[in-house]
C-alpha cells in the first residue's frame, strides 16, 4: 500500500471573534481535515460557513482559538518563516497598490518571493501578458483575481490557498483559471481551495468538505458525498392513470401529475416502475433519471444543516428533505442512515 504524505492536518479547529460568550462569534466550531500530497481540496460550504475564517489559520495569518495545525510539517502561525516560503496563498481580496501597472506589481512580489518565476511566465501562465502596461486599478475584477493567483503562484509553491479564485470571473476566466490549476496539480502542488461553483469542485477535487455554521457536515471524495444523497427519478403520469396504481414499493411522490421517486438503488427502482410501466401499457412522458449532483447534495446538506447531529466530527443527516410534495410510500429510501 503506498503511504500518501499528508501536507496539511488539521483538528479541532476553532476560531472565535471577539469576546468568548453571547458577545463573540465562534466563526470555526471544532474541525479535522487531512490533505495529502499532490491533492486537491475543496472547502464548500453556504455564505458566512467559515471557510474564509478556516484558510487564514491554515495560512497563518491568524492564531486558533483552539486546535492544532500542521502544513509541510509545521506550525503555519508560530512557525510561519518555515511555512510561508513553501506555500503560495490568493485571499479573496488581494491588497497590493492599484497605482502600479501589472508587470511592476509583478516585478515587486516578485522581488519579495524566493525563487521566483520570472514575471512574463507568470503573466502568460494567468493570460495577462497583454495587460502588462496597465495600472492595477483599471483591471476588471476577473482580471485582477487573474493578477492575485499568478502572484500565489509565483515561488512555485509546493502549497496553494486559493480563496474563491473565480469570483468575478467570467467563464473563459473561469475556465483558464481551472485549467492552471489542474497543471499547477499535476506537476505535483497540493491545492486547497474555497468555491462557490460546485460544478467545477466536483470535476476537480481529489476530496471536498462541505462546511455549515462553522462545522463540516459532509466529507470526502465528490463521489462520497453524492453517493449518501438519493437520485431521482421524474416523468408525467398520463391523465387517466391515477397515482395510486404506482407499484407501492417504489417511494414515490406525485404533484398533480408530475410524479417523483427518491431512492438510493436507481437501477432497482428504475426498472420495478419501468416493468410496472410495461406491464400496465402506461407511457411515462417526460422521463428523466438521474443520480444526484454535487448541487444537490450542498443545497439538501444546506437545508437540514440546522438538524444535523454533530459527533465525531462527522455528518448524519436524518432530516427528510420533500421539497412539499406528498410522498405516497415515504422518502425513507432516500434518507442517509
Ligand atoms: N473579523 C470578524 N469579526 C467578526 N465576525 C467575523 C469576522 N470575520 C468573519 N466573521 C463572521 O464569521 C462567519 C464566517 O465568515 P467567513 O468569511 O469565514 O465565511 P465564508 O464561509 O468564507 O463565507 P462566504 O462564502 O460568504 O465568503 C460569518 O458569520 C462572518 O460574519
Amino acid at each position: 500500500m503506498t503511504h500518501t504524505e499528508q501536507v496539511i492536518e488539521v483538528s479541532g479547529l476553532r476560531r472565535r471573534y471577539g469576546p468568548s460568550g453571547e458577545a463573540g462569534y465562534e466563526a470555526v466550531r471544532g474541525i479535522d481535515l487531512n490533505v495529502g500530497r499532490g491533492e486537491l481540496f475543496a472547502l464548500l460550504g453556504t455564505n458566512g460557513a467559515g471557510k474564509t475564517s478556516t484558510v487564514e489559520l491554515l495560512e497563518g495569518l491568524e492564531k486558533p482559538t483552539a486546535g492544532e495545525i500542521r502544513v509541510l510539517g509545521h506550525d503555519p502561525y508560530r512557525e510561519r518563516s518555515r511555512v510561508r516560503p513553501r506555500t503560495g496563498t490568493m485571499l479573496q481580496e488581494g491588497g497590493f497598490p492599484s497605482e502600479l501597472t501589472v508587470a511592476e506589481t509583478a516585478r515587486m512580489w516578485a522581488g519579495l518571493t524566493s525563487r521566483a518565476r520570472p514575471t512574463d511566465e507568470v503573466l502568460e501562465l494567468v493570460g495577462l501578458s497583454h495587460r502588462r502596461d496597465v495600472r492595477v486599478k483599471l483591471l476588471s475584477g476577473g482580471e485582477r483575481r487573474r493578477l492575485d493567483l499568478g502572484l500565489a503562484v509565483m515561488g512555485r509553491p509546493e502549497v496553494l490557498f486559493l480563496d474563491e479564485p473565480t469570483t468575478g470571473m467570467d467563464a473563459e476566466g473561469r475556465a483558464d483559471t481551472w485549467k492552471l490549476v489542474r497543471e499547477l496539480k499535476e506537476q505535483g502542488t497540493t491545492v486547497l481551495l474555497t468555491t462557490h461553483y460546485l460544478e467545477e469542485a466536483e470535476r476537480l477535487a481529489d476530496q471536498l468538505a462541505i462546511m455549515h455554521k462553522g462545522r463540516i457536515v459532509a466529507a470526502g471524495t465528490p463521489a462520497e458525498v453524492v453517493a449518501n444523497q438519493p437520485a431521482r427519478i421524474r416523468f408525467t403520469l398520463p391523465a387517466h392513470v391515477a397515482p395510486a396504481r404506482l407499484p407501492l414499493t417504489l417511494p414515490v411522490a406525485v404533484e398533480g401529475r408530475r410524479a417523483e421517486v427518491r431512492t438510493q438503488h436507481l437501477q432497482q427502482s428504475l426498472t420495478i416502475l419501468l416493468g410496472w410501466a410495461s406491464d400496465e401499457g402506461v407511457e411515462l412522458a417526460d422521463l428523466d433519471a438521474r443520480s444526484a449532483s454535487l448541487e444537490e447534495a450542498f443545497l439538501s446538506l444546506a437545508r437540514q444543516g440546522d438538524e444535523l447531529r454533530f459527533e465525531g466530527g462527522g455528518a448524519n443527516g436524518d432530516a427528510a428533505d420533500n421539497d412539499g410534495m406528498a410522498w405516497a410510500a415515504g422518502p425513507q429510501d432516500g434518507v442517509r442512515a
